[in-house]
């Protein structure tokens, strides 16, 4: 019985081959390597052509709070479905704090300390006006009810203690916000940046256990965060005040018996409603689980940024290798001030950053594409009848309906872009609320076949 490799036994040449048979066959065999050698280069070649060709880079680009992680998460949740799902658990953590500090808010606000965000009216190239005719004083001449006292007893120190814990896992010393996505209690093991897969085996168990003792708590003040929540002298409080929590982000008081529920999972809708501030910038790469028809193959790379003054030196370096930029605009923000600088206001922030990159010559090949986005927020603030006249003088007489208002907002940066772009270039402009999923779908495949077009007919013309 022989040990031999089958394979080698098949190769091995006949035992009884002749001097001649033998020169032939090495010549042949010879020919095949030269043959095969040559395939190999030339599939390479073909390889790096491709892989050359079919890189997308997109940027996302914007304000802070202005939708542009959601964004990411809306491909992620579109083309890496799997990866979402199994990422979802972690954002449980965020929710929770997210939920804490909305409470924390409503409770600084019986206690009547400042804690408002409106825009007190610089101007701007929209003719921002002054919001002058706010009676400041009124807002705070409110005493909370006894009941309300006990309701504040109640949750203030459980909601410290969570938040402690909390801050602790997900929030960088000396910062205010959260930015780090799931977590578990020891901070070196567990720490996900936000670019990273984590690794299922080592995160997964301890982000239960602590997650459950604050969702545990949570649960059992739940029917005292919704009586606060729900109660009439607080809305009173915060409507006077013009605390708008609906409107801002990471708010969950209307589904709190669910997302406090105990072994609550988060839903996809949840993930997008979630907070996390961005802090740096973080590449994501897109193998597209999902057949996307015409651009199969095409691998994505989606750069996302941190956008608070702060943040914005790191976007420059990726302008140097960009197919197309996503412009976050969020058109709701006209009456709110930036929180890292009260003095400017949200929309004339947006325009000016607009601006700046439809006149950037680095950029004068790039497609922008821009989202008008927080349409829902937009909607609903008109309707509860703020004007946006108030804000934006140029805006005068018109219309104060949402059709009248967002085709304004979309004339004035489209003429922003045709004024300031170095060469002439296309315009391409979303209404958006991508929170949505519904809309939001169509419009990142309208975005990805647009994109797709022009890289083809770029790496066509080199
Ligand atoms: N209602 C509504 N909420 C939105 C919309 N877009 C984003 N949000 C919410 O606004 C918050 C901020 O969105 P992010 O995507 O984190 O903003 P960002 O631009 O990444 O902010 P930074 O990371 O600070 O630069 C999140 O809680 C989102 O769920 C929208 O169109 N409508
Ligand atoms: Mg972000």
């Amino acid at each position: 019985m022989t040990m031999d490799d089958p394979l080698d036994a098949v190769l091995r040449p006949p035992p009884n081959e002749t001097a001649e048979e033998a020169a032939f066959r090495l010549s042949r065999e010879a020919e095949a390597r030269r043959i095969s050698a040559s395939i190999d280069a030339d599939i390479r070649a073909e390889r790096l052509l491709l892989r050359k060709k079919r890189i997308v880079r997109l940027l996302l680009l914007g304000q802070s709070e202005s939708g542009k992680s959601t964004t990411l998460r809306q491909f992620q949740r579109i083309y890496t479905p799997t990866a979402f799902r199994e990422e979802r658990v972690l954002w449980r953590a965020v929710i929770q704090l997210n939920i804490v500090r909305s409470v924390l808010t409503i409770l600084d606000a019986l206690d009547n300390n400042d804690g408002g965000y409106l825009s007190d009216g610089p101007t701007s190239d929209l003719d921002l006006a002054d919001d002058d005719s706010e009676d400041y004083e009124s807002r705070f001449a409110h005493t909370p009810a006894p009941a309300l006292d006990t309701l504040r007893r109640t949750l203030l120190p459980p909601l410290r203690h969570i938040e402690t814990l909390l801050i602790a896992r997900l929030v960088p010393k000396g910062e205010k916000e959260a930015t780090r996505l799931g977590a578990g209690v020891d901070d070196h093991e567990i720490f996900v940046r936000p670019g990273n897969r984590w690794k299922a085996g080592k995160s997964k168990s301890p982000v239960r256990e602590e997650a459950d003792a604050a969702q545990q708590t949570l649960h059992s003040f739940a029917p005292a965060m919704q009586a606060l929540w729900t109660d009439p002298a607080v809305r009173a409080v915060l409507k006077r005040r013009k605390i708008r929590l609906e409107e801002g982000p990471g708010f969950f008081l209307n589904d709190l018996a669910r997302v406090t529920a105990v072994g609550y999972l988060p839903a996809d809708d949840d993930v997008l409603r979630a907070r996390l501030k961005t802090v740096g910038a973080s590449e994501y790469t897109f193998e597209m689980e999902v057949s996307t028809g015409r651009e199969t193959g095409t691998e994505w790379r989606i750069v996302d940024v941190g956008g608070s003054r702060s943040q914005r030196a790191t976007w420059v370096p990726f302008f140097d290798d960009v197919d197309a930029i996503i412009f976050l605009a969020p058109i709701a923000g006209f009456d709110q001030v930036l929180s890292e600088d009260k003095s400017v206001n949200r929309l004339e922030d947006s325009v000016l950053l607009w601006k700046a990159l439809c006149s950037n010559k680095m950029l004068a090949s790039v497609d922008l594409v821009l989202f008008l986005n927080k349409c829902d927020i937009l909607a609903k603030k008109l309707q509860s009848g703020v004007k946006l006249a108030r804000y934006v003088r140029s805006y005068k007489e018109r219309e104060n309906s949402f059709e009248a208002v967002s085709s304004y907002l979309r004339t004035k940066f489209s003429a922003i872009h045709r004024e300031h772009s170095p060469n002439p270039r296309k315009f391409y402009a979303f209404c958006t609320s991508v929170t949505d999923t519904t809309t939001t779908g169509g419009i990142i495949a309208s975005v990805r076949d647009m994109v797709v077009r022009e890289h083809l007919k770029q790496s066509k013309l080199l």
